[in-house]
């Protein structure tokens, strides 16, 4: 497999603390894919999505981009980078500038990386790229930031990225700051970009149903490593790793006879720390047993299109690979029953 981009053994450490730990993970750069970064508060999915976009630098580990080491690119192999890998932020708000008009966050990248030679080409990238995510650029060229809503204000960075033609798109909680209403029309269109335009994107989300519902494969992370990884509808369909069955089974389903928060395992001051040794969820697993303790358990392979990095399934085949891909569900194929 051709490589787009590849997480090798990334690790990052803020002093003493560990926010990522060891994560391996390639995107091809043959079929544009939709690969989700999941996991609670604090699992380390913005440090992993910063470094893939090149803002902040790995301690351990690199990102490499076409197979050049991100952290040592030339200034001109940077900007190519900065133009085909492009972010889509949790509070679009923060972007923006409140004394411009919106049409400036999209006339800068056109000047900038020179995208057309006349004002009336410009006009029409601009406006091709508001119609693509789903705005009408007459009723949204010309305003402030303010006179649109948070929907539509994530829509205007959508299509900021889409204006680039970026190869990949890492999108970290893009609807979460959006109503309810929205949301699924945003992620369609993030599908629909990575289907028509073959951009691959990388869905950073705590959100479990719509990382099922758009991308093809996960990446569980739990205290910056990584717990279960591989096509959607077996991770999130049936999970393995205790901690991927405690997010599941958090997720509102309409059941009358189930009560809310009654699977939670709480996260108590002795169990806060990360270990030195073992598995990073042994002080919060219902099925912790003596081994977890004492190593961290292998990449294991329980079925086909997931791995489980967790003793329970001792005695399965170990992951061929550091890199959590090489299980993956090639996109384009068809969801597993
Ligand atoms: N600049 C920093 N300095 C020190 N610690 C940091 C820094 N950035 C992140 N961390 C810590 O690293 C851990 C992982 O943070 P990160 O933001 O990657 O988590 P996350 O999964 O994205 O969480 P959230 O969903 O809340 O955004 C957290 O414990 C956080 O406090």
């Amino acid at each position: 497999m051709k490589a787009l981009m590849e997480v090798q053994g990334l690790t990052k450490r803020y002093g003493g603390f560990t926010a990522l730990d060891n994560v391996t993970l390639s995107l091809s750069d043959d079929a544009p894919s939709m690969t989700a970064v999941a996991g609670e508060s604090g699992s380390g999915k913005t440090t992993l999505a910063r470094m893939m976009l090149g803002f902040i630098e790995p301690t351990q580990g690199a990102v490499l981009y076409g197979g050049k080491d991100v952290a040592k690119m030339s200034a001109s192999e940077k900007r190519q980078f900065r133009r085909e890998v492009q972010p889509v932020f949790q509070d679009p708000f923060e972007v923006f500038n409140p004394f411009y008009r919106i049409d400036h966050v999209l006339t800068t990248p056109v000047k900038r990386y020179r995208l057309a030679d006349t004002d009336a080409k410009a006009q029409s990238l601009i406006e091709d790229a508001l119609k693509r995510v789903g705005l009408r650029p007459q009723d949204t060229l010309g305003r402030f930031p303010h006179e649109l809503s948070g929907g539509q204000r994530q829509r205007v960075m959508v299509a900021r990225a889409v204006l680039l033609r970026p190869r990949l798109i890492v999108a970290d909680e893009p609807v979460s700051m959006v109503d309810a209403s929205l949301r699924a029309t945003i992620l369609d269109e993030l599908r629909t970009l990575n289907r028509d335009l073959g951009i691959s994107i990388v869905y950073i989300t705590h959100d479990l149903t719509t990382a099922f519902q758009i991308c093809d494969n996960i990446v569980v992370l739990y205290r910056g490593t990584v717990a279960e990884a591989g096509a959607v509808e077996r991770v999130i369909g049936d999970p393995k790793h205790p901690y991927s069955q405690l997010l599941v089974s958090s997720i509102p389903l309409p059941d009358l006879d189930k009560v809310w928060g009654a699977d939670e395992i709480p996260v108590t001051e002795a169990n806060a720390a990360r270990l030195n040794n073992g598995c990073q969820f042994a002080p919060r697993c219902p099925s912790v047993m003596e081994q977890c303790w004492r190593a961290p358990p292998p990449k294991f392979v329980p079925d086909t299109q997931r791995l489980a990095t967790c003793f329970l399934y001792d005695g399965s085949a170990v992951a061929p690979d550091d890199d959590v891909a090489s299980v993956f569900r090639p996109p384009e194929t068809a969801r597993l029953g």
